[in-house]
């Protein structure tokens, strides 16, 4: 059975059934570092508090705990300096049991987020943040590749949808998604249209959304792409992880989007549910490097 999508919402394209796949991979290969008595352990750390980086956080551990990877997270409140988590960073960097370190963000305003990122060892850089990594992303060589695009590219895949050629359009142009899958999605010779702020201010999203057969959207405002706007049959993954009220809620009208989209991902039970699986999986594949980089 396909059980990527509901048959009662057929156009519904859920994370869980890669995220579960990705998951008894990584435990696979967990049980095997076991025989060598090495065990992955992860690092987050977190500076101030953010609605999206605490639900984030309790899928870390929650997932890390079933997969039998160790977690821990340090939370520093925001009026930490610059200097004390760079040289945070700097003992983890150091420290042989910890083998992968994420930093939340946003990080507060009075510390360069760029200077934190580019400080993390790029063996250890689950994320993917460091030059060393996206630079090879950007040369498509294998790295630590950022765990959102790869969610995303697992999604697109995961319809079965040949990408060669096709119109994909990218809202939203961070760092750790917009551009990075826009990269992917280029290596897979997808028409890409990355769109931002400007586009929007000129009035040209809905051009760019309307002409998308596939449509990605990390913008991180809530309700930000009308249903209206989808093209009938559009792939549409949705990205974005917004608070509104109690309720989670991601970047696109949904009820509007199903109606014509021929899949969907919900939020919750999306594109975040896949990511954090491949943030597992990066935490394996540094270990596995840094265990290489050892015995040479
Ligand atoms: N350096 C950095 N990298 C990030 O990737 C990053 C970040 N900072 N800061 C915060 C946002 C938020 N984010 C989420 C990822 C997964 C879920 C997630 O697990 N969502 C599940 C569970 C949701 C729920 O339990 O309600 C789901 O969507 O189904 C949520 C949020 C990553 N972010």
């Amino acid at each position: 059975m396909n059980a990527l999508y509901d048959v009662k919402k057929p156009n519904l394209l859920y994370g869980k059934v890669i995220r579960d796949q990705i998951l008894s991979e990584v435990a696979a290969e967990i049980e095997e570092l076991k025989k060598q008595h090495v065990a992955p352990f992860l690092m987050t750390i977190e500076v101030g508090n953010d609605p999206a980086t605490a639900v984030y956080k309790e899928s870390q551990r929650k997932l890390a705990a079933q997969i039998g990877i160790n977690y821990e997270t340090i939370e520093l409140s925001k009026n930490t300096s610059e200097e004390r988590l760079l040289k945070m960073i700097d003992r983890i960097n150091r420290d042989p049991v910890i083998n992968g370190l994420m930093v939340h963000m946003p990080l507060p305003e009075h510390i360069d987020a760029r200077k934190v990122q580019w400080s993390i060892n790029s063996l250890k850089d689950v994320e993917g943040v460091t030059p060393y990594n996206m630079g090879k992303l950007f040369l498509g060589a294998e790295a630590l590749y950022p765990c959102t695009a790869e969610s995303i590219m697992a999604l697109i895949k995961a319809t079965g949808v040949d990408l060669k050629g096709k119109e994909v359009t990218v809202v939203g142009c961070s760092s750790i998604v917009g551009k990075p899958v826009a990269t992917m999605l280029l290596k897979e010779e997808a028409t890409v249209s990355v769109c931002h702020y400007q586009t929007s201010k000129r009035g040209m999203l809905e051009h760019h959304v309307r002409n998308a057969e596939i449509l990605v959207v990390a913008a991180g405002v809530p309700n930000l792409i009308p249903g209206e706007w989808i093209r009938e049959g559009a792939i549409v993954i949705d990205a974005g992880i917004n608070r509104v009220g109690k309720d989670i809620v991601g970047d696109v009208d949904f009820e509007g989007a199903l109606k014509r989209a021929s899949y969907i991902t919900p939020v919750p039970g999306g594109v975040g549910s896949v990511t954090v699986a491949y943030l597992m999986k990066n935490t394996v594949t540094a270990l596995k490097r840094q265990l290489a980089a050892q015995h040479g």
